[in-house]
């Protein structure tokens, strides 16, 4: 359901990025599941460049009981810009949840000005699409932007509205990166380091796809998935492994 946006994604980084392959460890890269009802594929795919530090991202093929697109791009620590954040989501065909960002990583107005402040537009053209749904996992105000895409929706509307949205957000973010100028003061450039670091702790201490993962792959596996590769500059938390 979501492979056109995968494969778009894929174009567009293979088109204007020199990108180099980066490894997934071992067992982490592809996972079949028969656990299930019906049998699920877990694969993903991970590439850096001079602008991206990191691009990952993640496609579940349970055919009709899952279907999932999940991706984040950690520009070098030289640009301020926000992380692309995208998780397309679809259980059974009848729940559908799609969510697209440029992941903030500072709150100051200056900052909003300069990445948020684009968005606004694409966000009124698509007003199907953010829907203002509340959070419960995540703190909105943490790491997503005001203008995100955030829906619950039909896979009509995700053929028609979501595809093109998708396009001009990317070419939006694409363009805010052209503009972007890179930072010299390693002070500066620590900085981003370590708020793109708080940014994989806390969405690895909040992932809501964890139980999907144990429940597919197994608990270990999951932990693995979390910490080793999706949000690779976080610790697991004493606290969260004894809960588990
Ligand atoms: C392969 C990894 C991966 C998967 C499969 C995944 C799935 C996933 N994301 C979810 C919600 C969500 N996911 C996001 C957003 C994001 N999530 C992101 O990983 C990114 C990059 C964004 C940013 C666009 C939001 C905002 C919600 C709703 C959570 C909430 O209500 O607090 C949910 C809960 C759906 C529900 O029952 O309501 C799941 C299972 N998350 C993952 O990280």
């Amino acid at each position: 359901m979501y492979q056109p946006f995968r494969e778009y994604l894929e174009q567009e980084l293979f088109r204007r990025f020199d990108l180099q392959s980066q490894p997934i460890p071992p067992g982490l890269e592809r996972q079949v599941s028969d656990r299930g009802k019906h049998q699920a594929t877990i694969q993903s795919w991970c590439y850096q460049c001079p602008e991206f530090r990191k691009i990952r991202y993640t496609y579940i093929d349970g055919g009709e009981a899952s279907q999932v697109f999940n991706s984040v791009i950690y520009p070098s620590p030289c640009y301020d810009l926000p992380l692309l954040g995208i998780d397309l989501l679809s259980f059974g065909k009848k729940k559908i949840l799609v969510v697209l960002d440029f992941q903030p990583l500072f709150r100051d107005e200056a900052y909003q000005k300069k990445y948020i402040e684009p968005m606004r537009e694409l966000h009124d053209n698509y007003p199907d699409l953010a829907q203002g749904l509340e959070m419960k996992f995540y703190d909105a105000n943490q790491y997503f932007s005001k203008y995100l895409i955030f829906a619950k929706t039909d896979a009509e509307t995700v053929e028609n509205r979501l595809f093109p949205a998708f396009r001009d957000y990317l070419n939006l973010y694409w363009g805010l990166l052209d503009r972007a100028e890179p930072l010299t003061d390693p002070e500066e450039i620590r900085r981003i380091v370590k708020a793109q670091k708080d940014y994989d702790q806390y969405s690895a201490d909040r992932d809501p796809a964890s139980g999907l993962f144990s429940s597919y792959f197994g608990h270990e596996w999951a932990e693995k998935f979390l910490y080793e590769f999706l949000f690779a500059d976080a610790s697991p938390l004493a606290v969260s492994q004894s809960k588990r």
